[in-house]
């Protein structure tokens, strides 16, 4: 029997990117992506991203997260995500501790301090961008990723060329777009996602800049497909835009679950990102989920 049968989960959402919450601090085990994927297939437990919390590794954070994708692949960021699993961990009877309004997460890509705004909303401190070409990472040594080449040639839509490209601790490529609405996103996606240019892949955006405050946002996500939000890719994409001069570094991101009120911190060039949450229902994992699964 898998560890993970009838453990309780939290299925929420941030901006209707689809959350799962499962907590194993108290245990050793280590999710396995084919757990992963047999969580996702579960209508009840379906998600874009699994957030796991583990017992924290660094010294004065409160909890280290893996983040898994629909395919079972990890990811370093997810931004919605982080929202959800702040908001469990403050108001969830069975997670939460006596909590003040903040707390510290830690992934394999650093710590992420998460604020309390009001009872739904928190704000992110995501860190700062990568933008060394090595860091994104990136196939070849690009001395400015705010336009680099695809390889993917695409007849439907010979326009997608030169996107910047931005680690928020995961890899993200944009490309500004007249209108972000006209793409077939599960035709073009899969292709740009895994574009050799990308060699640990790469969440794809479309950006269309409607105002140097505002930009309209559709993701294709490594892993996960076409998503209603991707706070990382948010994220991603105002520090790009404020790079090119087409916004400055504050500005709302809309997706198609809304909005996210995204700033580039001056100071200390830490992306801010502010959104809501929303808790679905909670659960437990049927032992049936994992027959087979190891
Ligand atoms: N939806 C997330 C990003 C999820 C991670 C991504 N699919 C990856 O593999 O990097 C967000 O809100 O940031």
């Amino acid at each position: 029997m898998s560890a993970l049968s009838n453990s309780r989960f939290l299925k929420m959402n941030g901006l209707g990117n689809e959350i799962t919450v499962l907590d194993l601090r108290g245990s050793s085990h280590r999710v396995t992506p084919v757990e992963a994927r047999a969580i996702a297939a579960d209508p009840r437990s379906r998600f874009d991203q699994l957030m796991v919390l583990h017992d924290p590794v660094t010294p004065g954070t409160d909890a280290y997260m893996r983040i898994y994708n629909t395919d079972g692949s990890e990811s370093g960021a997810c931004g919605n995500g982080t929202r959800c699993v702040a908001w469990a961990m403050m108001s969830d009877p069975a997670m939460s501790r006596p909590l003040s309004e903040g707390l510290v997460l830690e992934t394999r890509a650093g710590l992420l301090p998460v604020e309390r705004v009001s009872d739904l909303v928190f704000t992110v401190d995501m860190g700062p961008p990568r933008l060394a070409w090595n860091e994104i990472p990136l196939r070849d040594p690009y001395p400015d990723t705010r336009s680099i080449a695809v390889d993917s040639k695409l007849p439907e839509a010979p326009e997608l060329q030169g996107p910047s490209a931005v680690s928020m601790g995961n890899p993200h490529a944009i490309f500004w777009v007249e209108d972000a609405l006209a793409y077939d996103l599960a035709a073009i996606g899969p292709v740009l996602e895994r574009d050799p240019v990308f060699p640990e892949r790469a969440n794809i955006s479309f950006a269309q800049v409607t105002s140097p405050e505002h930009i309209l946002l559709r993701v294709w996500e490594r892993g996960a497909g076409a998503t209603r939000a991707c706070g990382s890719a948010a994220c991603a994409t105002v520090v790009a835009a404020a790079r090119k001069g087409l916004t400055g570094r504050r500005a709302v991101v809309s997706l198609p679950g809304g909005d996210l009120v995204i700033e580039w911190r001056e100071s200390d060039g830490h992306v801010l990102m502010t959104g809501p949450t929303e808790l679905e229902h909670e659960g437990t994992l049927s032992p049936a989920l994992f027959a087979g699964a190891a």
